[in-house]
């Protein structure tokens, strides 16, 4: 009996999945939250209580030597034989998860300036992961992996093509996500998941995904996880001569710019409060209802803008925090596309149901990225077992 560990690393917060190495049951799993803050770790154990406790991590390294000491009494002696960790950026050469060595993560190090807000920390976590166990497998999975099928014109910016060749493209992120619903799909909905449907991952970060026979043709996100919906504090899609007017006209910094873009705007942006979409819910301050209407427009723009790549839609399904929890924006984002088919089923949506319409099919599906990682490094360690 041995056990995987799963790493998947944000800005300020890491989440964890501790697996069996062979049925890959979760039998742990948590995050730290509010690294180099008041940084609490949550862990939750299958059957019992949730437990939270304040820990002291002034960077990702020592929240990572955090969740090792956390998880230490229920790994039983038993080894860690693999790791996995999500990696947002993979760049062009990506498909498929990677066994990570020095010189791949020194390849992965130099996308770092496309994720700014992800891949530094992403690989801060390897690094940590590598200290404390160096004999292990490390696995790279990546966000943008998912979507490396896309054809040309989903793929490409209307830029002189040569920009194309030094890999300014549309790659697209939350695979990991978007991989587990297409697996999900497959299984309970096969008739879906061989027609068209638009996944919304609404979380901290949101995209939408135009999956065609659980293959994803389009993202919203691009070049980088800062395009396409309203985020929690990315504006998403917007007009580049804004960078402009910032640059020549107010004279920001790109320092300046890269920080309004990534930590300031959004739901937070807008609302001048949170990025917190639970908190917006239930404020009654005039601008968090602008920043919810600002960000289900946005969501239902894109979702027929992605009906329109696939030339019609099967089904819509909700994931992520917001999407798999907020009911009011569901509801609110199926009522605007009402005119594809979408006929809203309140009842089920106020209470938890899965299929929350009763015209064309939307779904709600939990997703779990961490078991998309933990499948992954299985088939990794299987893979060596085998060379
Ligand atoms: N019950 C809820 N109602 C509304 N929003 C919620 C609820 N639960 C979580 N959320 C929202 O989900 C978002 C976080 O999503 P999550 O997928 O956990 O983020 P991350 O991108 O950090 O993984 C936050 O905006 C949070 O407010
Ligand atoms: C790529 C991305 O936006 O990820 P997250 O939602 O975790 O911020
Ligand atoms: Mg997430």
């Amino acid at each position: 009996m041995s056990a995987i560990l799963t790493l998947n690393a944000g800005s300020s917060s890491i989440k964890f999945g501790l697996f069996d190495a062979d049925t890959l049951e979760e039998e742990a799993g948590g995050q730290v939250e509010k690294i180099g803050g008041k940084t609490e770790l949550d862990l939750e154990i299958p059957g019992q209580p949730k437990l939270e406790r304040r820990i002291p991590a002034a960077n990702h390294q020592e929240a990572v030597t955090a969740i090792l000491a956390a998880i230490a009494p229920y790994l039983d002696g038993r080894e860690v034989v693999g790791m996995g960790h999500r990696v947002v950026h993979g760049g062009p050469d990506h498909a498929a998860p990677l066994v990570l060595d020095e010189a791949a993560i020194a390849a992965l190090t130099r996308l770092e300036p496309l994720a700014p807000l992800h891949q530094p920390h992403n690989l801060s976590a390897v690094r940590a992961a590598r200290r404390a166990f160096p004999e292990t497998l490390q696995v790279a999975c990546f966000d943008t992996a998912f979507h490396r099928g896309h054809p040309w014109v989903n793929d490409t910016y209307g830029l002189p093509r040569r920009f194309y060749d030094m890999g300014v493209r549309r790659y697209g992120f939350h695979g990991l996500s978007y991989a587990f619903i297409a697996g999900k799909l497959a299984e309970d909905w096969p008739a879906l998941h061989a027609g068209r449907v638009v996944v919304a991952h609404l979380g901290n970060g949101a995209s939408l995904c135009a999956m065609e026979g659980g293959r994803s043709i389009a993202s919203t996100m691009g070049f980088s996880a800062l395009s396409g919906l309203c985020m929690g504090t990315r504006p998403g899609q917007m007009d580049p001569g804004v960078l402009l007017w910032m640059l020549d006209d107010q004279g920001m910094s790109s320092v300046e710019i890269t920080r309004v873009l990534y930590k300031e705007s959004g739901l937070k942006g807008l609302s001048g409060l949170t990025n917190d979409m639970r908190a917006l819910l239930a404020s009654d301050v005039p601008e968090a209802a602008q920043a919810v209407d600002y960000f289900t427009d946005r969501v239902a723009q894109e979702v027929a803008a992605m009906a329109a790549t696939m030339g019609g839609i099967d089904a819509l399904v909700f994931t992520g925090g917001i999407g798999e929890n907020a009911a009011p924006i569901r509801a609110r984002v199926l009522d605007q596309l009402a005119f594809l088919g979408f006929a809203l089923d309140a009842s089920a949506n106020a209470s938890g149901g899965t299929r929350i319409s009763s015209g064309l099919p939307a779904l709600v599906l939990p997703t779990n990225e961490e078991l998309v990682i933990a499948r992954a490094v299985r088939d990794a360690l299987r893979g060596r077992a085998r060379a």
